[in-house]
């Protein structure tokens, strides 16, 4: 595997100060040794509960932030000494809906931001319109972006970050607030793009999209990875058992606990579902639980009742569940 992003021991903290009128300057480490390979075409996954360090991981990788000690290489070069050679070969797309202007039309935005990357007129006759084409927006191209949805917004925003035909482009939480077609378009594009070369270096929250999308994940939790591997290894890796679902109305109060003590029975989350609770036990490889979990909710109405494989939510859940 070629390795287009390494990242050693890479740290970050950020001196704040705490309160309006406090003199107290608090240290925070955002990014605490993280360690790891991302190779060529190769679509990674980043992720973690809100706080964990992704984007400040991300932005260093940009050479938008200093690390504050250890290293990171970006297509052979070091993101410090290097930064500007780093620059102009990544592309980021950061979620949320600003930094378009609303009363351009999508080609004038992306004539604006070719102007910035230096694109000459010939290359910006040629590119645009072949982006334009990749996000989805050819046929609105003429149209002012105010009138755009969310999901159309990002997909120029991809269309924004892609115009200097950058090897590497990092995605930090590309489909937030993006609804489920929307997110599915924009899934495929990416996807796209790695099936055609290029090394992608996504966070996300939502996990079904990373599971489609990734070919390797590393799990972040305060800072520090805590696991990494294929979306199938990680399923495997945390519980290769089965996934018991109870929804139950009215379930007593130190359930959890008494069900943590059934044999076999490795983690109970419980989930509040409407007027339901969710009880979600994990068991171990070869237990059979569900009889045992329905007897200790006898005398409770029971909804559903469902036996799964672990999903990468499990996964994620059980890894950073509690952080
Ligand atoms: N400029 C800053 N000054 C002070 N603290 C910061 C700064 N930027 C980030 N932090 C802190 O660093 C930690 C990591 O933040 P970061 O934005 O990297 O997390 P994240 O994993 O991207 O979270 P999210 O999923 O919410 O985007 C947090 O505790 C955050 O408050």
């Amino acid at each position: 595997m070629e390795p287009i992003i390494t990242v050693e021991n890479l740290t970050r903290s950020f001196r704040s100060r705490q309160g309006l009128l406090s003199r107290t300057v608090r240290e925070v480490q955002a990014v605490k040794g993280v360690s790891f390979e991302v190779g060529r075409g190769e679509l990674f996954g980043l992720l973690g509960p809100n706080g964990a360090g992704k984007t400040t991981t991300i932005k260093m990788l940009l050479t938008l932030l200093l690390p504050t000690s250890g290293s990171a290489r970006v297509l052979g070069r070091d993101v410090v000494a290097d930064a500007r050679a780093v620059r102009r070969r990544v592309g980021f797309v950061f979620g949320g809906d600003r930094g378009l202007y609303e009363r351009l039309s999508a080609r004038d935005n992306l004539r604006y931001f070719a102007e910035l990357y230096g694109l000459s007129g010939r290359e910006q006759r040629a590119r645009i319109p072949e982006l334009l084409e990749l996000v989805g927006l050819r046929g609105r191209e003429a149209d002012r972006v105010e009138g755009y949805s969310r999901g159309m917004r990002q997909r120029l925003h991809l269309a924004r970050g892609l115009l200097h035909r950058p090897e590497v482009l990092f995605l930090d939480e590309p489909s937030i607030g993006i609804d489920p077609v929307g997110s599915r378009e924009l899934r495929t594009t990416v996807r796209r793009l790695v099936d055609h070369g290029t090394t992608v270096l996504l966070t996300t929250h939502y996990m079904f999209e990373a599971d489609e999308l990734c070919d390797r994940i590393a799990v972040i939790a305060d800072g520090r990875i805590v696991a990494e591997g294929t979306p199938e290894a990680l399923k495997e890796g945390v519980n290769d058992g089965t996934v018991t679902e109870v929804e139950v109305f009215g379930a007593p109060e130190d359930i959890q606990g008494r069900l943590t003590a059934v044999p076999g029975v490795e983690s109970v989350h419980l989930e509040a579902q409407g007027p339901a609770q969710v009880i979600v036990v994990r068991a171990g490889r070869g237990r059979e639980v569900t009889t045992d979990v329905l007897a200790h909710l006898t005398g409770c109405r029971i909804g559903r009742v469902s036996t799964r494989r672990p999903t990468l939510e499990d996964a994620y859940i059980e890894l950073v569940g509690g952080r």
